[in-house]
């Protein structure tokens, strides 16, 4: 039996190691705490298991989740214009970047948690339609006595275009996906995409139903993030993939003070002048601050029961793509 990591914050529950303050970590075993049943913790226990974060400011955890919900209501119209504002463009070579590490096959099930207004979805159906082009095209030219209609044919389907792939956007926020359905209809993905409302900490969706399940920007959002890594190993196929792009840390001394200058004094400006919001930016680079570093999330993923943990770090640290598998 593996020894736990920090032995003061570990209990044993007769089928292996489970931390102290929340559910038992192993994926299949949903015990919480007995200790809150029995009544033995004391009142002020019980009010710091209850508290989390919002940004730097301390809140309930019935709270936290109001207070996101309510922010990205708020930014939803502006969500997409904000993020080429305040990176120059450069979220969309992230996003890019993710889509070219899973490289996804034509027929792959894609679940896009917080997948708020589709970029990655969008992108994982642009990458599927061109390997299942490439496919075809290797195919005609081994096929050669096919008429012109035929060919034509096989071009013309777009659903067939996809090799049956499918992308469920699932997001919390009605407001986010609003903005993503119209999107997707003005950027002409009218196949292959499903768009449902749900919460990452309890997802609608049976067992082992996708083969990658990817959250981009998103889980530094959530109230329990090791209660939304379980459902994404829950909803995961046996081999299936999680990827996960998301702030990180920033390694060089010298750019991370830069970035900190351009995230407390820039961001909340444009948020200002762009979205009129100043608070929900101020939210952004705050809840920045507050996620866990390249190494605890590793660690947090593997607890889960992820395998192959690995993370690559992208523009020195400030964000950083997770993956593991569910082997
Ligand atoms: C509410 O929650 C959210 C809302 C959302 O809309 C989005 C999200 C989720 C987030 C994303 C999807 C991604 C959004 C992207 C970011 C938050 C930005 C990430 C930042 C960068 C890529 C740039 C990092 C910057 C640096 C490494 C430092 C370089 C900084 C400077 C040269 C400026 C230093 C600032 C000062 C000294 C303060 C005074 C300066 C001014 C008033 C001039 C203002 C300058 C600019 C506007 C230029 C901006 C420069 C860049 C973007 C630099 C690009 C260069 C590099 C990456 C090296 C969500 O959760
Ligand atoms: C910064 S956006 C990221 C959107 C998109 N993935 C992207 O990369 O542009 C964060 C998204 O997480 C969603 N979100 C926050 N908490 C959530 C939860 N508990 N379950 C599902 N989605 C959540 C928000 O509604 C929002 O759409």
């Amino acid at each position: 039996m593996a020894a736990p990591r920090s032995c003061d914050l570990w209990r044993f529950c007769g089928r292996g190691w489970w931390r102290a303050t929340g559910h038992c970590r192993l994926p299949g075993c949903r015990r919480s705490w007995p200790w809150a049943t029995l009544g033995t913790r004391s009142l002020s226990q019980e009010k710091r298991a209850a508290e989390t974060h919002f940004g730097f400011e301390t809140v309930s955890e019935g709270e936290k989740g109001s207070k996101v919900y309510q922010v990205f209501e708020n930014v939803a119209k502006k969500y997409d214009l904000m993020n080429d504002m305040m990176s120059l463009g450069i979220h969309r070579a992230w996003k890019d970047l993710l889509i070219r590490k899973m490289h996804p096959l034509p027929g792959t099930q894609l679940l896009d948690m917080a997948g708020g207004t589709g970029d990655i979805a969008f992108r994982f159906l642009s990458y599927v339609q061109a390997q299942h082009q490439r496919r075809q095209r290797r195919q005609l030219r081994t096929q050669q006595n096919l008429s012109w209609e035929e060919i034509a044919k096989k071009y013309q389907n777009e659903e067939d275009s996809l090799g049956g792939s499918l992308a469920t956007v699932c997001d919390i926020n009605r407001e986010m996906l609003k903005v993503g359905k119209q999107k997707a209809l003005d950027q002409g993905h009218t196949a292959g995409l499903a768009w449902v409302l749900g919460d990452a900490e309890e997802l609608p969706f049976d067992d082992n139903s996708f083969d990658v399940y990817t959250i981009a920007f998103g889980i530094r959002n959530v109230t329990h993030i090791d209660q939304a890594l379980q459902e994404a190993h829950r909803v995961l196929k046996p081999g299936g993939r999680f990827l996960c792009l998301e702030f990180g840390q920033v390694n060089d001394p010298l750019i991370s003070r830069l970035y900190d200058l351009y995230s407390f004094q820039v961001i909340p400006v444009i948020g200002e002048v762009i979205a009129g919001d100043w608070k929900s930016y101020q939210y952004l680079v705050e809840s920045i601050r507050k996620f866990p570093n390249q190494e605890d999330f590793k660690d947090m993923i593997e607890d889960a029961g992820f395998q192959r943990v690995t993370y690559e770090n992208l523009t020195t640290g400030i964000v950083a793509i997770h993956s593991g598998f569910k082997l």
